[in-house]
């Protein structure tokens, strides 16, 4: 098997080799992969989801690592939404957007934006930077277990979620600050309408959308430390 990732070999597609499982670059780090579940925009476990599992290339998750030593010396961790997305899920988004009938998710979802628009102002992309390996949508939680108020859920696709909306202000603010600045420090760049979304750099895949599945089956090399 050719191990790029573009399915030489059976099987179907594989992971390149400097794909890793973040749990096993920081067991920590908390994880609610909701394209896994029905819990998310579309309603249903997203296509190419098999396992809710963060897989990133090595250099993302050991920066995210690093983030996260920062964040925990200050009582807080890092949890993700979304890392690695295969091609095959942005493809089942971009199928869904075009069933206009199915608004089932909006209210909780894009309750003041139109389904139409939800690609056109940048809330989704039928090119994802997460199918390059290197993006992953994340918050930040208490160790104590209190809440966190970023102003907004995740993947709540409505112009408050922009990271810099004026509207904005105080403990929500500061808390996307908190977020945006330590992730910053170590060389991940955030969209603008998302606060929650994040890529580092830079990537070491910036022109490849790779299609394997999420799942630890996917992988072909074991973590061994940096
Ligand atoms: C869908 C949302 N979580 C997200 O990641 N949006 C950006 C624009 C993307 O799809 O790459
Ligand atoms: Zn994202």
């Amino acid at each position: 098997r050719s191990g790029d990732g573009t399915g030489g070999g059976g099987g179907g597609p594989k992971a390149p080799k400097a794909f890793v499982a973040l749990r096993d670059v920081d067991p920590t780090i908390l994880q609610e992969i909701r394209y896994a579940t029905a819990h998310n925009f579309v309603g249903v476990p997203i296509d190419g989801y098999r396992q809710p599992i963060c897989l990133l290339t090595r250099p993302a998750a050991e920066a995210l690592h690093a983030a996260q030593s920062k964040l925990l010396r200050r009582g807080y961790s890092l949890k993700v939404y979304d890392c690695y997305r295969p091609q095959r899920a942005v493809d089942h988004f971009v199928a869904w957007a075009k069933d206009l009938d199915d608004q089932r998710m909006k209210s909780e979802f894009y309750p003041n934006v139109d389904k139409s628009r939800l690609f056109e102002d940048g809330y989704i992309a039928a090119k994802s930077g997460h199918s390059r390996g290197s993006t992953m949508d994340v918050t930040i939680v208490r160790l104590s277990g209190g809440s966190v108020d970023m102003g907004t859920p995740f993947d709540y696709f409505d112009t408050l979620s922009h990271t810099l909306d004026p509207r904005i202000q105080g403990v929500q603010r500061q808390n996307r600050l908190l977020l945006k600045s330590t992730l910053e420090g170590l060389g991940f760049v955030n969209l603008a309408e998302e606060w929650w979304h994040y890529t580092y750099t830079p990537e070491r895949f910036p022109d490849t959308y790779f299609d394997f599945p999420v799942s630890r089956r996917s992988l072909t090399s074991a973590y061994v430390g940096p």
